[in-house]
C-alpha cells in the first residue's frame, strides 16, 4: 500500500485561520494589525515567487504587509539602511531578508542587523542562541513548520529515533536542536526525540537512514533519498524544494512512496507550513511588542 500523505497545504490552510482569527480578536481589542516587511534583493525567480506568496499570505490573514523589491546592485550599505529603517518603524514587527542574497552583499551582516525582537525569520544569532539554549524567542520557521507537520498529524516523536540528513543554519542544524530538547512551557515545540545528524560526509548514509522511525530530508539533493534507504513504515519528510527544468522536485524519489508509512509532498507539504509558521512568528511579535 502507497504511503499517506502529510497534507501541508491542508494543515496550512487550518493554521492560517487561526492566526486569522487572532488577527480578528486582536482588532476587535484595538490592537493594531500585526505587520510584516518583506525584503527582495534581485530578481532570482524562485525568491521573487516565495516573497509573493508570503505577502500574500499575510494580506489573507490580515496582516498588514510591505514587500520591498531592491535591484540586483543594490550595495550592502543601502540594505542595511533599510533595515536600520523597519527597524524603527513601530508599524513593522517582524522583518524578513529572502535568502540567498546577491554575492556583494555580506548575509551575515544583514542577518545580525535585524532588531532580534523583528527576526521572525529567527537567524539572528542572539534567537539562535535562545533556541539553543531552550528559551526560543521564536521557532525558526522551516524546523517548526517539520514539527507542526508531524505533531498535528499525529505522529509523536518522543523517544523516536530521527534523522536528519542536512545541517544548513535554515534547517537542519535547528531542526535537530528543536527535536532533541525536552519540552517545557518556555519551549513547547521541542519532541524529546533521539536525533542524528547526517551528511554528504557520512559513511554507509543508507544504513544511517535505514535505523531511522522518522528520516528528513534536508539536503537539497534532488531525488537523493531512494527506497532502499528507508524502513518500511517510517515517516518521510521532504524538505527539498529544487526547481528542475520548470519542475517542483523534492529530496525524496517517487519510490519512497512505495515503502514509507507516511510521507510530506514537494509541492505541498513543508513549504506551506514554512509560510504558515512565518505568519505565527509575526503574530508573536506583535504580542511581544504591543502586547
Ligand atoms: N528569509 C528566508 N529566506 C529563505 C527561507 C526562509 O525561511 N527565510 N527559506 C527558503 C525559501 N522559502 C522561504 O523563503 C520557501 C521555499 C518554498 C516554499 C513553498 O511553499 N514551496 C511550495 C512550492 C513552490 C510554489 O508552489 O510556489 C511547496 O513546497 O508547496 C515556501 C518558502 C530559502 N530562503
Amino acid at each position: 500500500m502507497p504511503a499517506q500523505k502529510l497534507d501541508g497545504k491542508a494543515l496550512a490552510a487550518t493554521m492560517r485561520g487561526e492566526i486569522a482569527t487572532q488577527v480578528q480578536a486582536r482588532a476587535a481589542a484595538g490592537k493594531r494589525a500585526p505587520g510584516l516587511a518583506a525584503v527582495l534583493v534581485g530578481e532570482d525567480p524562485a525568491s521573487q515567487q516565495y516573497v509573493k506568496n508570503k505577502h500574500k499570505a499575510c494580506q489573507d490573514v490580515g496582516f498588514a504587509t510591505a514587500a520591498h523589491r531592491l535591484p540586483a546592485t543594490t550595495s550592502q550599505a543601502e540594505l542595511l539602511a533599510l533595515v536600520a529603517q523597519l527597524n524603527a518603524d513601530p508599524a513593522v514587527h517582524g522583518i524578513l531578508v529572502q535568502l540567498p542574497l546577491p554575492k556583494q552583499i555580506d548575509g551575515e551582516a544583514v542577518i545580525r542587523a535585524v532588531a532580534p525582537a523583528k527576526d521572525v525569520d529567527c537567524f539572528h544569532p542572539e534567537n539562535v542562541g535562545l533556541l539553543a539554549a531552550g528559551h526560543p524567542r521564536f521557532y525558526p520557521c522551516t524546523p517548526h513548520g517539520v514539527i507542526q507537520l508531524l505533531t498535528r498529524n499525529g505522529v509523536s516523536l518522543a523517544g523516536k529515533s530521527v534523522v536528519v540528513v542536512g545541517r544548513s543554519n535554515i534547517v537542519g542544524k535547528p531542526l535537530a536542536l528543536m527535536l532533541m530538547q525536552k519540552p517545557t512551557a518556555a519551549n513547547p515545540a521541542a519532541a524529546d526525540a533521539t536525533v542524528t545528524v547526517a551528511h554528504t560526509r557520512t559513511s554507509d548514509l543508507a544504513a544511517v537512514c535505514r535505523g531511522a522511525d522518522v528520516l528528513v530530508a534536508a539536503a537539497g539533493v534532488p531525488e537523493f533519498l531512494t527506497a532502499d534507504m528507508v524502513r518500511p513504515g517510517a515517516v518521510v519528510i521532504d524538505v527539498g524544494t529544487n526547481n528542475v527544468n520548470g519542475r517542483w522536485c523534492g529530496d525524496v524519489h517517487p519510490g519512497v512512496w512505495d515503502v514509507a508509512g507516511w510521507v510530506s509532498p514537494v509541492p505541498g507539504g513543508v513549504g506551506p507550513m514554512t509560510i504558515t509558521m512565518l505568519l505565527h512568528n509575526t503574530l508573536a511579535a506583535a504580542q511581544q511588542i504591543d502586547g
